[in-house]
């Protein structure tokens, strides 16, 4: 018998061959990005980095999708939590796989509205809408309220508000549940790194070794 998959959907690999090829120009917008904050980055909020961001994909890479897309077989989570969808690029992979388990939902939260935009476009057009619900804002007042557990969590947004993401998810966190952050290599991801690689905060974390490194934190 043939076994398939939703990654394997026609829509579902166009939208994300096409996605990831508009990445491959990520280096190009990054660069109209600096012009629009000649001073950098680091003076400036989260909402007016990500409209100064708002062309540029930063996705995770397709090996880490498809690691993302197994976990969510694995664990069959009732509700997933992501922290920056951008483009939706890792949404997809995320809500492939809840189709796929046949239960299940993503929450996801983005700044950018012309991102967001996009995203909603790209998830209707995939069929994954209905298991999908973005939530338009900042992540520390949209996932504020969450009104259930976060089953598995991918927490890819600003790397500096990984941990107050964290620490606000972590009432809602079950033992055993993974949270995972992408970039390992960055800088502004050290501090949530040393949290969850000190076992006194409770997690037991590893990095997997998938194209710029995610972290796979367990709850203990
Ligand atoms: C690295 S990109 C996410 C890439 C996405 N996960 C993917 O694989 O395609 C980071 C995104 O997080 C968003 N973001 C940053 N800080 C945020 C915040 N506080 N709340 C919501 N979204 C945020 C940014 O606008 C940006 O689009």
């Amino acid at each position: 018998m043939t076994r398939t998959h939703t990654l394997a959907d026609p829509r579902v690999e166009a939208a994300l061959s096409q996605m990831f090829a508009r990445a491959a120009h990520d280096a190009d917008a990054a660069a109209l990005a600096r012009e629009k904050l000649p001073e950098g980055f680091a003076p400036t909020t989260p909402q007016e980095q990500s409209d100064a961001a708002a062309e540029i994909y930063m996705p995770i890479s397709a090996a880490g999708g498809q690691l993302l897309y197994n976990l969510v077989r694995a664990v069959r989570p009732s509700t997933v939590v992501e922290f920056g969808t951008s483009f939706g690029i890792s949404t997809l992979y995320l809500a492939a796989g809840v189709r796929d388990n046949g239960t299940g939902r993503v929450i996801t939260t983005e700044l950018s509205r012309t991102k967001i935009a996009a995203a909603r476009r790209t998830f209707a057009e995939t069929g994954l809408d209905d298991v999908i619900t973005v939530l338009e804002g900042d992540a520390r007042h949209t996932l504020r309220d969450l009104d259930t557990p976060a089953d598995l969590v991918l927490l890819d947004g600003w790397k500096d508000l990984c941990l107050p993401v964290l620490h606000l998810l972590e009432p809602r966190l079950e033992p055993g549940t993974l949270v995972i952050a992408d970039d390992v290599d960055l800088d502004s991801l050290r501090p949530y790194l040393s949290y969850v690689r000190d076992p006194a905060n409770g997690y037991q974390s590893v990095t997997f070794p998938v194209e710029d490194g995610m972290e796979i934190s367990c709850r203990l």
